[in-house]
């Protein structure tokens, strides 16, 4: 059977684990355990009565206190299941069937004690709850009084409503002393008392009507009498228990029709009165309305005779009168108009309601458009403070500079990283410009071109100052006196154009950024040409190449991105890919200082075929964009935080401008796997960084925790029901110390046997051989094993040697 939840009542309260602990079928028990504690009736009984007795507690109770070899008989509308020393049958105590039955069981005996505890089938209206369990008692009590010895006990229960006071009238009358108590296990919520009556006086002749519920009580039927009833319900009449009316001596009433017309209470004067008379004329000319049929004036000469029908043509007959002389509008039209006065006024309310919620809405609107903006420039300072800091920290700046991000993006051109975004902003522009409108088609010199003579202008102030910078304007004038003589190969050349452009900007910006210098240019220039030699035309073969096994396998294609060509993304693409890279650099700093780390992202840039291969800086493949997965980034990430420049410097070598391009496929292919550079990363960091990992994956996962919590959860609640039940162990009232200690220990004994019993050892021999399921016999967990347990004792020899970690042979 499923368990019953808690209800509001807490029902499963002390007494009912008292119960449970005890034996006893029901908590009502205790209350007959404590009604008999303070007025001691069981002990000296020999017979005793308990009317609605099921499931039986109050019957346990009795069989437990009364002196053995005692009669006792329980009675209830369901049968109740045997009790040692208790006779008992299923019957109703209202019906005469239940007396003769009682009658046949206690032959000649009288009955000591009469008990009743029963309760109606309640539901049902309150009042007439409690009525029914008055009617209940007065039926036990009718039963006492025929079954009780004289000195005798009757116990019951009441509910306290109105009949209380009558009931306890009746009790005085039969018994010498009457006590109302509400033992301590009756909960505070119940109406519930217990009356307990004794010495019972046993008169020769008990008037019946001190036994009759109509007598006892006022009928709750009754109260809901009224004249409406009286109206609707005629059938029903009303007994004339308060006698005449104050001022009233006469049964026969008569009041006019204008009278019936205009009272505010028709149904009232139809109740009141024997007959309505058309007296005045006014009434009288009602006669010649067609409505005024005959029998229309037969209804009103005697009201009396009439039934609910009638009533009602009275009052149909009223309304119509009404509204013919002007007291009342027609129903529908009164309907009409409360209808139509409604929209008025909801649509008054209405408008009212739009002005002001369209001025609330427009101060609303203001309001949160304030609050966003002061929080963007909070936020917007915020960020330039913590950039400023960050900046101090890695010693980019000195104390003097700070501010500096404050002047604005007029500001005097500002290393790198307004370098690099100054690039993306011209290819963005020649990008747009570009007649053909490949973005891989960059041509610098197309570039220049339109830079000079009808970009500059159009150049917001960081690319323009990104080109008025001399060391760019000379890297440009060179470029174009280079390519001037060959339209053909600058055109081949443009994809490199812009990337070279691009790299050659990020080694300028390392060296603004760095010492602040331009006296290298010659060298800038070098490693510019170089790279737009090394960019042939054959890279628009290896694009197409690579876009295939893109599309084949996303793996490779961050492979030849990252080795064969890192550079071959278009130019569009760049900017989203040295965030990336930005991020990823930064990805140890929790500020989010571009402008540090660009210099440190476009420096590893120049040399990514080789020098970083290693480290998935880019945040093209792996869990999230731009996290940092393995070791060795991290670790490069966090020498970049500790020395940028080393890391920088350490990313020019050997390999970095290798010519691959003329070279086997195979080739390459071996030299990405076996060929790789030394980084500048140190064995000691690396280690302590993979320590790190592995002692967060050392952790217990989340499930693992959760579960841990669960059962740790579990114990506590078990624990706390056992203290709980042997708190109410010991709280009970009708057990002796010892007693009590018994059944605390046998509680905790179960508990504690039930955590470490081991499972019963069954031999697979004799009847048990090749048995399926369980023996016959056996109870509780068991197990099967072979007469000289061999398996078992070599699977503990097994688990013995995992334990101690020796390898199985
Ligand atoms: C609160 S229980 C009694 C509990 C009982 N004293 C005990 O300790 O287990 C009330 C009982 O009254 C019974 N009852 C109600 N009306 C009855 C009737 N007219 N005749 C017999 N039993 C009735 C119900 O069947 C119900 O079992």
């Amino acid at each position: 059977m499923g368990k019953k939840g808690k209800t509001g009542k807490g029902r499963l309260d002390k007494y009912y684990h008292l119960a449970k602990e005890q034996g006893f079928r029901s908590r009502a028990a205790f209350k007959l355990v404590q009604l008999n504690k303070k007025y001691n009736f069981l002990e000296k009984a020999r017979v005793l009565i308990d009317l609605c007795a099921a499931p039986g507690g109050w019957l346990q109770v009795a069989s437990k206190y009364m002196p053995a070899q005692s009669l006792i008989l329980g009675v209830d509308l369901v049968p109740i299941k045997p009790i040692p020393r208790v006779i008992t049958f299923a019957s109703d105590i209202t019906t005469d069937k239940c007396r003769a039955e009682l009658r046949g069981e206690m032959k000649t005996w009288k009955a000591d004690v009469v008990l009743h505890d029963g309760a109606p089938n309640v539901g049902t209206a309150w009042v007439q709850d409690a009525y029914s369990q008055s009617e209940l008692v007065l039926h036990s009590l009718k039963l006492a009084t025929e079954f009780l010895a004289k000195g005798g006990t009757f116990v019951t229960k009441v509910f306290r409503s109105k009949d209380y006071n009558s009931l306890l009238w009746v009790f005085n009358q039969l018994f010498e002393n009457v006590e109302a108590t509400k033992p301590p296990s009756s909960r505070n919520v119940s109406a519930e008392i217990f009356v307990v009556c004794r010495d019972f006086k046993a008169p020769k002749k008990i008037d019946p009507k001190f036994l009759d519920p109509r007598h006892v009580f006022d009928e709750v039927e009754e109260q809901t009498v009224t004249h409406l009833t009286s109206v609707f319900q005629p059938e029903k009449k009303k007994r004339q228990r308060e006698g005449y009316g104050d001022g009233d001596y006469t049964l026969f009433h008569t009041t006019t029709i204008s009278q019936f017309l205009q009272s505010p209470d028709p149904v009232g004067i139809l109740a009141a009165n024997n007959t309505i008379e058309f007296a005045s004329d006014a009434d009288r000319a009602l006669l010649a309305h067609e409505l005024t049929t005959d029998e229309i004036k037969t209804c009103f000469a005697d009201l009396k005779v009439l039934g609910k029908k009638d009533f009602k043509a009275l009052l149909k007959w009223r309304v119509a009168m009404r509204v013919h002389l002007g007291l009342e509008v027609p129903k529908e039209q009164a309907q009409a108009d409360a209808a139509a006065a409604k929209a008025a006024k909801a649509a008054a309310e209405e408008e009212e309601l739009d002005d002001e919620e369209r001025m609330a809405r427009e101060l609303d609107a203001l309001a949160k458009e304030d609050r966003v903006r002061a929080k963007r420039t909070k936020r917007k300072l915020r960020e330039k403070r913590a950039r400023e800091l960050l900046r101090m920290q890695l010693n980019m700046t000195a104390p003097t500079d700070v501010g500096t991000e404050q002047q604005g993006e007029d500001a005097l051109f500002d290393g790198g990283a307004n370098a690099t975004r100054a690039l993306v902003e011209v290819q963005g522009l020649s990008d747009s410009e570009s007649s053909d409108g490949d973005e891989s088609d960059y041509d610098m010199d197309e570039a220049g071109v339109v830079l000079d003579d009808d970009v500059a202008p159009k150049l917001s102030g960081r690319a323009a100052m990104f080109f008025s910078n001399p060391m760019f304007a000379s890297i440009f004038e060179e470029e174009r006196a280079k390519k001037a003589g060959s339209a053909k190969a600058t055109k081949a050349a443009a994809p490199a154009g812009g990337k070279a452009t691009k790299r050659a900007a990020a080694v300028i910006e390392s060296d603004v950024d760095m010492d602040g210098s331009d006296d290298d240019d010659d060298d800038y220039l070098d490693v510019y040409n170089r790279e737009l030699e090394e960019e042939s035309a054959s890279r628009k073969r290896k694009r197409q190449e690579e876009k295939i096994a893109r599309t084949l396998a996303s793996d490779d294609e961050v492979d030849s991105a990252r080795h064969d060509d890192s550079d071959d993304d278009s130019d569009v693409e760049q900017p989203a890919a040295k965030s990336r890279r930005t991020e990823a650099m930064a990805a140890s700093d929790t500020s989010d200082d571009s402008d540090s780390d660009d210099d440190a992202g476009e420096a590893m840039d120049d040399d990514d075929d080789t020098a970083f291969s290693d480290v998935d800086l880019d945040g093209t493949t792996g869990p999230p964009e731009g996290a940092l997965t393995t070791p060795h980034a991290l670790a490069l990430a966090h020498m970049v935080k500790q020395n940028k420049h080393a890391v920088v410097d350490a990313s020019f070598n050997r390999y970095a401008y290798a010519d691959n391009a003329d070279l086997p496929a195979w080739f390459l292919e071996d030299e990405r796997k076996f060929n790789k550079p030394v980084m500048p990363v140190s064995k000691e960091t690396v280690e302590a960084i993979m320590e790190r990992r592995r002692a967060l994956d050392a952790r217990p996962i989340k499930k693992v925790a959760e579960a841990k919590y669960r059962k740790k959860k579990r114990a506590v609640a078990k624990l706390t029901r056992l203290v709980k039940k042997a708190a109410s162990i010991a709280e009970a009232e009708d057990m002796t110390e010892s007693a009590k200690a018994t059944a605390v220990s046998k509680l905790l004994s179960k508990k504690v046997a039930k955590q470490h019993e081991k499972p019963k050892l069954v031999v697979a021999r004799g009847t048990n051989r090749g048995v399926k399921g369980r023996p016959g016999g056996v109870k509780g967990r068991y197990k099967m094993v072979d007469s000289r347990m061999k398996k078992e004792l070599r699977a503990t020899k097994r688990i013995g040697d995992k334990a101690k970690g020796k390898k199985r042979k």
